[in-house]
């Protein structure tokens, strides 16, 4: 973002100017370099980042669990490991276990405290700053997930004392200071605040010279204009010369103080605004010649709205136009983002004042940082998810860093002595009234004169305003004209390349057919030849099927044999039972007649032996007779 100021603009303080010639350390001072830490530096090679770009870092901050979610206790649903540089997202889908893990150029999980923070992702930067680059760091995340605590911390203490959970403003502040101090620079340092409601800009450190600026008519307004060189100025803007960190804090105090003010007064959201703030230093340096120069660094610090959808967070009616318009500038960071990601042309920079604003932080040449903030419960998982994925696609944002010019301090200070001249001048008229004295009449004549030529110019003005109101809408109107005709010639572009595929995919279906067509004809051979060898196969069928009817014929002949032959069988058992009985019969008779022969055997027997027992004894008479 390029801001400057306009004629009404008020410079304060300068105690820091560059009037007093001492040393000053040159940007490649030893004792910077050892200060510093972390990869934002590692890319500091200023030719090797112009040529090839330098990504957009991206952190992520995940806060611990507010008490009400303790109390409740929320599940949590998000690990970060600091070391792995990761954080993944614990899903379950219909009761799958489904995690998702992003990896980021730093990690900072809830147990992290502002100052670690600070020290590894925000110190080097402010080196870089001081070397002479534009830089920007902003916070993006859902409301509630800390994007104004990680910028803005807790209140500074009564007492002046430096609060611990300070946050990457005052944090920056107090190093800027400390390094300069240290180094005995002569710089000269100025500060602008703002906020951007409703596509609108407040400049936060603007003087209440009304006290009625809560009426949107009568406050003094700031736009944005074309510089002419590719980038914007915010007409209007006011820029206060600060030369100590306390009167910074004092500024900070009394900008906030001031959109809370009108956040009560007109029932703004803090969650829906965005807040940018901006330190541009001018420092002295010497060249070996011994010739001075002034480096120019300029650090934003930008707390964006919060990143929730804005249906869910209550947008109706007469706050439609405002969410629309937050929604506007959130959408085309997301769609500028995206363009710049995939490098498809045309980049809606001009869409909403957010992007006209960061346009040098999104694809230009300023080093960028974006802070994610998320928040571990499950209740924000969907919006948690949303900031992982958008962050992790800003990672592929490309940067070509370069180093302001640095500028003759002649050339810048001829313009300070002489606007100093010039008042100096009139306080001394003042002081010692040797103005030009003329007669009363003559001096209400000159001042009705003066307040008719007031008038006039007031008038003017007006008429010039609205021209230049007019002049904006035309730009704007030729502008959308002209985004319309990129967007025509883009999609005519798409057309001709649609056309082109078309005309590719037809030769692929032309070359496909010719293949289908000859595929056809291979089948229709195989499908002939299938037919042949189907006549055949019906052919041996048919002889089979006679074949079968004669051995059908045989086996049916079998049969009648084999029942003649069970009927000679079955008549061949009876007549074995018939010769089995008589047999029988035959055998009884034959035993019968067996036994009483061999009765009658026995008989003639006993009676032989009877004879034959009185044969012996006769003898045996006969013999002692003898
Ligand atoms: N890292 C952290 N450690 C401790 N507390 C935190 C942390 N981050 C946020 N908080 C607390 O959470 C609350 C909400 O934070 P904060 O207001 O910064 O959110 P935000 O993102 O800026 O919201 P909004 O978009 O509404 O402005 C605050 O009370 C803050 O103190």
């Amino acid at each position: 973002m390029d801001s400057s100021s306009s004629s009404q603009q008020r410079r304060r303080g300068g105690g820091g100017g560059m009037v007093s010639p001492s040393h000053t350390p040159r940007s490649t001072d030893k004792s910077a370099r050892d200060l510093r830490s972390g990869d934002f530096n590692s890319n500091s090679s200023s030719k090797h980042d112009k040529e090839k770009g330098v990504n957009v870092q991206v952190i992520v901050r995940c806060r611990p669990l507010n008490e009400d979610e303790l109390r409740v206790h929320t599940p949590v649903v998000i690990s970060c490991n600091e070391g792995r540089r990761e954080v993944s997202a614990l899903q379950n889908i219909a009761n799958k276990q489904i995690d998702r893990t992003f990896l980021f150029d730093k990690v900072f999980g809830p147990a992290s405290k502002q100052k670690d923070l600070y020290d590894l992702a925000v110190s080097p930067i402010v080196y870089e700053v001081l070397e002479g680059y534009n830089c920007t760091i902003f916070a993006y995340g859902q409301t509630g997930t800390g994007k104004t605590y990680t910028m803005e911390g807790g209140a500074r203490k009564k007492n002046g004392e430096f609060p611990s959970d300070a946050g990457v403003i005052p944090r920056a502040v107090k190093q800027i200071f400390e390094i300069l101090e240290a180094q005995n620079a002569e710089y000269n340092m100025k500060v602008t605040f703002l906020e951007l409601y409703n596509e609108e800009i407040t400049d936060l450190l603007a003087p209440e010279e009304t006290p009625k600026f809560v009426d949107d008519k009568s406050k003094k307004p700031v736009a944005l204009m074309e510089d002419g060189k590719g980038g914007v100025l915010v007409r209007g803007l006011e820029e206060e010369i600060v030369c100590t960190a306390n009167e910074i804090y004092k500024i900070l105090d009394k900008g906030s103080a001031k959109r809370r003010t009108a956040e009560t007064l007109l029932n703004k959201q803090s969650s829906r605004s965005h807040s940018i703030f901006s330190i541009t230093i001018h420092i002295k340096e010497c060249t070996p010649e011994g010739e001075e120069m002034i480096k120019c660094g300029k650090l934003n610090l930008v707390d964006l709205a919060g990143s929730e959808n804005i249906s869910r967070s209550g947008a109706r009616e007469g706050r439609a136009r405002e969410a629309g318009e937050i929604n506007k500038s959130l959408l085309t960071l997301g769609r500028v983002i995206n363009t710049l990601v995939e490098r498809s042309g045309h980049i809606p920079y001009r869409d909403s004042k957010l992007t006209r604003l960061l346009r040098d932080s999104l694809g230009g040449k300023t080093k960028t940082c974006i802070i994610a903030t998320i928040s571990p419960s499950i209740q924000s998982l969907e919006e948690t998810l949303s900031t992982l994925d958008y962050a992790h696609r800003a990672k592929n944002i490309k940067n070509k860093p370069e180093i302001n010019q640095k500028m003759m301090k002649s050339a810048v200070i001829k313009d300070l002595y002489s606007e100093i001249d010039r008042l100096k001048q009139e306080v001394y008229a003042a002081r010692e009234k040797n103005g030009i004295y003329i007669p009363r009449d003559r001096y209400l004549q000159d001042e009705a004169e003066k307040k008719e030529m007031a008038e006039k110019i007031e008038h003017m003005e007006l008429d010039s305003e609205s021209k230049d109101k007019q002049f904006l809408e035309i730009q704007e109107l030729y502008n959308s004209q002209l985004h319309l005709t990129v967007d025509l010639s883009e999609k005519l572009d798409k057309t001709e390349k649609k056309l082109e595929e078309t005309e590719n995919s037809l030769l692929d279906l032309e070359e496909k057919h010719r293949q289908a067509n000859i595929t056809i004809k291979e089948k229709e051979f195989f499908i002939s030849n299938l037919l042949k060898s189907e006549k055949g196969l019906v052919e041996r069928a048919f002889e089979l099927r006679s074949e079968l009817e004669n051995a059908a014929s045989d086996v049916s002949s079998l049969f009648a044999k084999i029942e003649r032959k069970d009927k000679i069988e079955d008549g061949n058992r009876v007549l074995t039972r018939k010769f089995q009985s008589q047999l029988t019969q035959q055998l009884e008779i034959l035993h019968k007649t067996v036994a009483a022969s061999m009765t009658q055997q026995e008989k003639q027997l006993e009676d032989m032996e009877e004879d034959m027992q009185s044969f012996v004894s006769i003898k045996a008479e006969v013999w002692i007779r003898t």
